[in-house]
C-alpha cells in the first residue's frame, strides 16, 4: 500500500532530523525523485494525516506557486521583448517616425514596446522622430522569463507580479508540507488498536497495546429511525377520523373464527359460494369450535332453516358440523357480529353505539398484481334506534369527506346480511375517474333479531379495504410493492404522511 510505504519513509526521514522544513526536499526512492510533483501531494497528505492522527508527527501545509510560461512568453524569449525589438529597430542618428517602426517590428511590438522603451530610457523622440538613446540595453523581461523557465519562480516579487499582469506567466498552486515529530514519534510505524477486545482483557495483552484515540468530531452514522409503513399511515388516518366521530375500536385480535360467527350469525346461507374451499381458508387443526350460547345458536339455526322476523329463511337443513368449522376470518364483520351480540346482551340493555375496526382478513384468492390472500379491512357499524338508509348515506358523506373524498356515488348491491346494500364509489380527482371504495348496507333483521336487539334498533355497516386507498394515494400499481418482502424500505422511510 503506497500510503503505508510513505508513512514508513517519513518516519525514517525524521529519525535523523528534528524537522523536515519542506516535503519537496524529500527524496523518495520508490519513485526515484523528490516529492515535488503536484500529484505527490495528495498521497503524501493522506499519509501525513494518518501519522498525525496517531500523533506520531505534526505537519502543516505550505502553499507556493509554480509558474509556467505562456506561448507569448516563449515567443519573446526567441525574438526578444517588444521594447528590445523597438530599440533595435532604431538608429542613433537617423530618426524613424511611428509608421516606420510599425513597418519594421509589427503593430503589436510597436504599440507595447514603444512605451516601455521610453520608460526605460532606451529611446528618445525629437521632432516626431524616434532615436536610440542608450548604447547598451539589458532585456530584463527576457532574462526574467529565462530565469522562470529554469527554476519555475523569480526572486524579485514585483517583476513576478508584472509578468503575471502581462499574462506572460501562469501561476500553478502547489501544496507541500513541513513535518515535525509528534509526541508519539517512533522510527517504526505503530499500529494502534481501535477496539479493546475481551481477548486482550483475558490475556492481559491490553497493557502492551497502544489504542487509537477516539475522534469525537467524526460524523456518526445516521441513526435508523422507525417509520410507519404507508398502510399504517393510512390506518392511522382512518382511526383518527373514527375517534373524532365518536367511534370505539372493536377487538379484532383474533384471526381464526368459527363459521358460525364468520357466516351463520350474519345470515350467510351455508350453501353460499363464498364458503367454498377456493374462497375460504379452513383450519385443519383444531378443526372445530364449541358452541357457547346454545339459545342463540338455536335461534340462528331456526332463522336459517325456517325464517322468522318476516323472512322465510333458506329452507335447507342447518349443519352443526359446518357451523363449528374454524376458518381464517374472511371479513372483520365476524367481529362486528360478536360486538352487536354483546351489545344486545350487555347489562342495562342496548345502548346506541358506533364501532370500528381496521385489521387483517384472509381470502383464498389467486394472487396477482392487485390481490393478495390477505388484506386489511376498514369496517364501521352504527347501531341506534330507527336509523335509516338516509343516515347511512349521510354518514358516508361526512366520513369520506374527512378523508378528502367529497364526491360519492352509491350503487345497489347484494350482501346476505344487509338489505338494502350499497356499493360506494368515490371520484378520484387525481385519477380523474370514479373508483369503487367500499360496500355497505343496513343489517338484516334475520341477523339482528336472533341476537336479541330490540326491533326498533337498526344497524348500518360498511367495509372497505385499506390497501386500495393506500395504493391510490401512493400511486402503487403492484400490491407486492406495498405488502411483502419486495417492499422497498427506503420508500417506506421516505413516504409522506397520508392525505387524500
Ligand atoms: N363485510 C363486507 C363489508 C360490509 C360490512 C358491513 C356491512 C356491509 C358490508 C365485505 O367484506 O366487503
Amino acid at each position: 500500500m503506497e500510503t503505508e510505504q510513505l508513512q514508513k519513509f517519513v518516519l525514517n526521514q525524521l529519525n535523523s532530523q528534528e524537522e523536515i522544513k519542506d516535503s519537496r526536499e524529500l527524496y523518495y526512492q520508490p519513485i526515484n525523485r523528490k516529492l515535488n510533483e503536484p500529484n505527490d501531494s495528495n498521497i503524501l497528505q493522506s499519509s501525513l494525516q494518518a501519522l498525525q492522527s496517531k500523533e506520531m508527527i505534526a505537519y502543516s501545509n505550505l502553499e507556493t506557486y509554480d509558474y509556467n510560461l505562456t506561448d507569448e512568453a516563449n515567443e519573446l524569449i526567441d525574438k526578444g521583448s517588444h521594447e528590445a525589438r523597438v530599440y533595435h529597430s532604431l538608429d542613433f542618428e537617423v530618426g524613424s517616425d511611428a509608421k516606420e517602426i510599425i513597418q519594421k517590428v509589427g503593430q503589436v511590438s510597436a504599440k507595447v514596446g514603444q512605451g516601455r522603451a521610453f520608460k526605460l530610457g532606451w529611446i528618445k523622440k525629437v521632432d516626431n522622430k524616434f532615436f536610440k538613446n542608450a548604447t547598451e540595453i539589458q532585456d530584463v523581461t527576457v532574462n526574467n522569463l529565462l530565469a522562470i523557465k529554469q527554476s519555475n519562480t523569480l526572486s524579485n516579487e514585483s517583476d513576478l507580479t508584472e509578468l503575471k499582469k502581462r499574462k506572460l506567466i501562469k501561476p500553478k498552486k502547489l501544496l507541500h508540507f513541513s513535518i515535525k515529530k509528534g509526541p508519539n514519534y517512533a522510527p517504526e510505524l505503530i499500529t494502534f488498536e481501535t477496539d479493546l477486545t475481551s481477548d486482550m482483557l483475558l490475556d492481559g495483552s491490553w497493557k502492551q497495546k497502544q489504542f487509537k484515540k477516539y475522534n469525537f468530531d467524526a460524523a456518526g452514522i445516521l441513526p435508523q429511525g422507525g417509520a410507519l409503513h404507508p398502510l399504517l399511515k393510512v390506518r392511522e388516518e382512518f382511526r383518527n377520523i373514527f375517534f373524532e366521530m365518536g367511534f370505539q375500536e372493536m377487538p379484532t385480535n383474533q384471526f381464526v373464527e368459527s363459521c358460525f360467527w364468520n357466516f351463520d350469525s350474519l345470515f350467510v346461507p351455508q350453501q353460499h359460494v363464498a364458503r367454498e374451499l377456493q374462497d375460504t381458508f379452513y383450519i385443519k387443526e383444531p378443526r372445530t369450535a364449541n358452541v357457547s350460547d346454545k339459545e342463540y345458536y338455536d335461534k340462528v339455526k331456526t332463522v336459517h332453516e325456517n325464517g322468522g322476523f318476516g323472512s322465510i329463511g333458506y329452507r335447507a337443513p342447518f349443519s352443526e358440523d359446518e357451523t363449528k368449522r374454524l376458518v381464517l376470518r374472511t371479513h372483520t364483520t365476524a367481529t362486528s357480529a360478536q360486538c352487536l351480540y354483546k351489545l344486545a346482551k350487555q347489562p342495562g340493555g342496548f345502548k346506541p353505539s358506533k364501532l370500528f375496526s381496521i385489521d387483517r382478513v384472509f381470502r383464498n384468492e389467486a394472487v396477482d398484481a392487485t390481490h393478495l390472500a390477505e388484506f386489511h379491512q376498514v369496517e364501521g357499524v352504527i347501531a341506534d334506534k330507527n336509523i335509516t338508509l338516509g343516515d347511512l348515506i349521510g354518514f358516508m358523506e361526512v366520513f369520506f369527506k374527512k378523508m378528502g373524498m367529497s364526491q360519492l356515488r352509491f350503487k345497489p348491491a347484494y350482501n346476505p346480511y344487509t338489505e338494502p346494500s350499497l356499493e360506494i364509489f368515490a371520484h378520484h380527482d387525481g385519477l380523474g375517474k370514479w373508483v369503487e371504495i367500499g360496500n355497505s348496507g343496513m343489517f338484516r333483521p334475520e341477523m339482528l333479531a336472533p341476537m336479541g336487539l330490540p326491533d326498533d334498533v337498526h344497524v348500518l355497516g360498511f367495509g372497505l379495504s385499506l390497501e386500495r386507498p393506500t395504493m391510490i394515494k401512493y400511486a402503487i400499481n403492484n400490491i407486492r410493492d406495498l405488502v411483502g418482502h419486495k417492499v422497498d424500505l427506503d420508500q417506506v422511510e421516505k413516504s409522506e404522511a397520508v392525505r387524500f
